[in-house]
């Protein structure tokens, strides 16, 4: 049953009822037009009471029924008007979540009130749609249009705290919110209704609210680069201020529909979805997420507290688990601990702002020099630099020193986990767990399986990813995994087409313009140029390892751009040294602006190996890049590597700053069409067939051949998982 009704005393109690989140299908949609209905009618019953089943109150519209025709069934918002008009007082009574329809609904209720624990909040905007069912009309007529622009962009979770002094609930309850809510609709049965029916407030509009108005949409263009739906947010809310209530519902159903015809929402829904599979992960072996049980982590530790360490302290801390944090020497663990210190402090002040009490609510951390302190540990994270032999010599130590059943995690963001499982005398509980900096905010980790990793070692690491508030995507073990892998074709092609005539800012430009957070130079430039050369220079690509003679845009009969090493040479590593591919004002500077000396030496460099300039085409920009990246992710797939194309889009969307509204690279190559992307990239090929990683992959061949079918397809056609080296 998708509602049900009961009656306490003179108030009904009608619940919604459908787990796992309560989501407003259209079953719970006909189901409360029928109890509320009834309800209203029953001359017994004096007020009535909405609430959720499962400590849930409602996780809003049923996501996958958009597109469908079962959305067309019963408008939210027409349920919403009836239970504002009602004359009897509705109460909503809200526990656990009152997100986008689910708090439009709780809008529609006269009085709202919450459970200390509850988080309400319209998330719209983050599936790349508006709140449809009067959301973006009520809000700003209940709190104010600054505060409710502010929840209906950003789209957050507020707690039930912040949303009582925002004015969003009446009362927050320590208790039973239910019997509070009952209480409360006792206690106003006869009071007048009219002031509490949301769409009959009137909003009073000045030049400043314009300003304000305006201001946003200037600052949502730059923040949410290429995204519609923020700026539909903003002309909805708008509409509250200009337009009837009624004219206002019209204005954000057009939204909402106009909204759909881009394409985002359907992205956006996509990579939702596409998060919550990634946790159910499945194994060669037919083990799955559901199958596999988690051992506990009660606590754990933390090898080098470098950038990549210490986030992952706080990390660990923010999840209410104590954590050991060692480094080699005296002087690193003095400087670690202030850092770590500092950032427990923020987030310690972050909690105290919530009303929470930090002590309760981050694990203790304990630093050390002494490996001998983590024998008693569950688990072990190593993030110490990417040096094989090094982490080799720290899991020998681990090996001996931790307990037998302790798990023994590495942070490398792509060398052989096997080969530094070998060392221990437990290579089955050994895994990778690759973090993405800064580790505390970013929310990807890539979990990679050994050969000999144990199921229960996959389903402690994906667990811990969950705990730790991260979407974890299981992946194989290969050179540089996933992400870092499909990198390697996309910098090439960006390095490139600096060869053929562009500048770094013209290629960031483009990229940026299309969506991603930071364009491949300017990351380049953050994430520092040296960390790449380092590792060329070790696989004898660049220094003196490469033997005589070898041409300078050649390795291994292939065609090499030696541009970053160059840079590199004259000490110019990125942001960190103040000179990359941009000038910054200071190392250590964030603010890049494009640099004569790049110029003049890209100019040199061009003429020196009397390279043929392109003509300009931001267009050619992106489809060289983006195509580049989803070619190697097919590769990937056919390896094994990732067992879906979802999984690779989370992986994109979530550690790399792909724009979420494209759904990912994958989703992307699929909705271009692959045999556009197929064309392509063969015609690229055919005219440089030096450039081998943008040989159209085999299965990318197989799937246009089929015609490319819809991207839930592409399972069955690829590869099972496995590790490949
Ligand atoms: C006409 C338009 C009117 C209104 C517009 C809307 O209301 S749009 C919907 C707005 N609501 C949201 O965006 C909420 C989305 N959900 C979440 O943020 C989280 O799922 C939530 C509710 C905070 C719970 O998180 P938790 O980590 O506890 O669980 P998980 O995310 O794994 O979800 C559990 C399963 O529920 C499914 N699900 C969640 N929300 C919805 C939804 N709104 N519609 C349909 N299904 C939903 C989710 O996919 C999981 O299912 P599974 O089968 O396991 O994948």
């Amino acid at each position: 049953m998708a509602a049900t009704r009961r009656l306490a005393n003179t108030v009904a109690v009608i619940t919604i009822s459908h787990p796992p989140v309560n989501a407003l299908s259209s079953s719970v949609r006909h189901a409360l037009v029928k109890e509320f209905g009834e309800a209203s009618r029953d001359p017994k019953v004096e007020a009535i009471v909405l609430n959720g089943s499962g400590r849930k109150f409602s996780a809003g519209a049923d996501i996958r029924e958009f597109g469908t025709s079962a959305i067309k069934t019963v408008s939210l918002e027409d349920i919403n008007s009836t239970i504002e008009a009602s004359q009897k007082p509705v109460v909503a009574a809200i526990e656990g979540i009152a997100l986008g329809g689910g708090l439009e609904l709780a809008l529609a209720c006269h009085y709202r009130v919450a459970d200390i624990q509850a988080k309400v909040g319209l998330p719209e905007v983050l599936i790349g749609i508006l709140p449809a069912a009067g959301g973006t009309q009520r809000l700003p007529r209940l709190i104010g249009v600054p505060a409710a622009l502010d929840v209906i962009v950003r789209g957050r979770h507020i707690p039930a705290s912040e949303a009582l002094k925002l004015g969003i609930v009446d009362e927050v309850v320590q208790g039973n919110a239910l019997d509070a809510a009952i209480q409360l609709a006792r206690k106003v049965i006869g009071y007048p209704l009219n002031k509490k029916r949301l769409s009959t407030v009137r909003i009073s509009s000045d030049s400043n609210l314009e300003d304000f108005l305006d201001t946003a949409v200037e600052k949502a263009k730059k923040q949410f680069r290429g995204a519609k739906a923020p700026l539909a947010c903003i002309e909805a809310v708008r509409a509250s201020v200009h337009l009837s209530y009624h004219q206002g519902l019209e204005k954000e159903r057009q939204l909402f529909f106009s909204l759909w015809a881009t394409g985002q929402p359907q992205a956006q829904q996509y990579a939702f979805f596409s998060e919550r599979e990634a946790g159910k992960w499945t194994h060669s072996s037919g083990a799955r997420w559901d199958t596999e049980e988690a051992k506990p982590i009660r606590t754990a530790a933390v090898i080098g507290l470098g950038t990549m360490g210490r986030g992952i302290v706080i990390s660990l801390s923010k999840a209410k688990i104590p954590v050991i944090a060692i480094e080699q020497d005296a002087q690193q663990l003095e400087v670690g601990k202030k850092a770590v210190n500092s950032l427990l402090e923020r987030e310690a002040e972050k909690l105290k702002q919530q009303g929470s009490v930090p002590s309760s609510n981050l694990g203790s951390v304990h630093f050390t020099l002494d490996f001998g302190e983590l024998q008693d540990v569950d688990l072990v994270i190593e993030a110490v630099y990417e040096n094989m032999e090094l982490k080799k010599e720290i899991f020998r130590k681990l090996s001996s020193v931790c307990k037998p059943d302790a798990f023994l995690c590495t942070n490398t963001s792509g060398l052989n986990v096997d080969e530094i499982a070998s060392v221990t005398h437990r290579p089955n509980q050994v895994i990778g767990t690759h973090f993405f900096s800064p580790a505390n905010i970013m929310r990807l980790l890539e979990v990679v399986r050994g050969q000999q990793t144990s199921l229960t070692a996959i389903a402690t690491a994906m667990n811990l990813g969950k705990k730790l508030g991260k979407v974890a995507v299981l992946v194989g073990n290969c050179p540089l995994f996933v992400g870092n892998r499909m990198l390697g074709p996309y910098l090439e092609q960006a390095s490139y087409l600096l060869e053929e005539g562009y500048y770094p800012e013209e290629v960031d430009q483009a990229m940026e313009e299309f969506g991603f957070a930071m364009g491949p130079f300017r990351m380049m430039d953050l994430a520092g140029l040296d960390v790449g050369w380092r590792s060329r220079t070790e696989k004898g690509l660049t220094g003196a390892k490469v033997p005589q003679g070898t041409p300078a845009r050649q390795r291994l009969g292939s065609r090499y751009s030696p541009l970053a090493d160059i840079l590199c040479e004259s000490g110019r590593f990125g942001q960190k040294t103040g000179r990359g591919w941009y000038q910054y004002e200071k190392p250590g500077g964030r603010t890049g602006k494009p640099d004569p000396w790049v110029k003049d030496f890209l100019q040199k460099y061009r003429k020196t190996h009397q390279i043929k300039q392109q003509p300009s085409n931001p267009e050619q920009i992106v489809e060289r890049c983006a195509f580049a990246l989803a070619n190697e992710g097919f590769r990937i797939l056919e390896d094994g590597i990732a067992s879906c194309p979802e999984d690779i889009d989370v992986i994109y969307n979530n550690g790399y700053g792909w724009p979420k509204y494209r759904g990912g690279p994958m989703y992307y190559a699929s909705s271009v069409g692959l045999p556009k992307v197929l064309d392509t990239l063969e015609k690229y090929y055919k005219a440089n067939p030096d450039v081998p990683s943008m040989k159209p992959a085999f299965l990318l061949k197989k799937l246009a051949a089929l015609g490319g079918p819809p991207i839930k397809e592409w399972r069955t056609q690829v590869g099972k998982p496995v590790n490949k080296l």
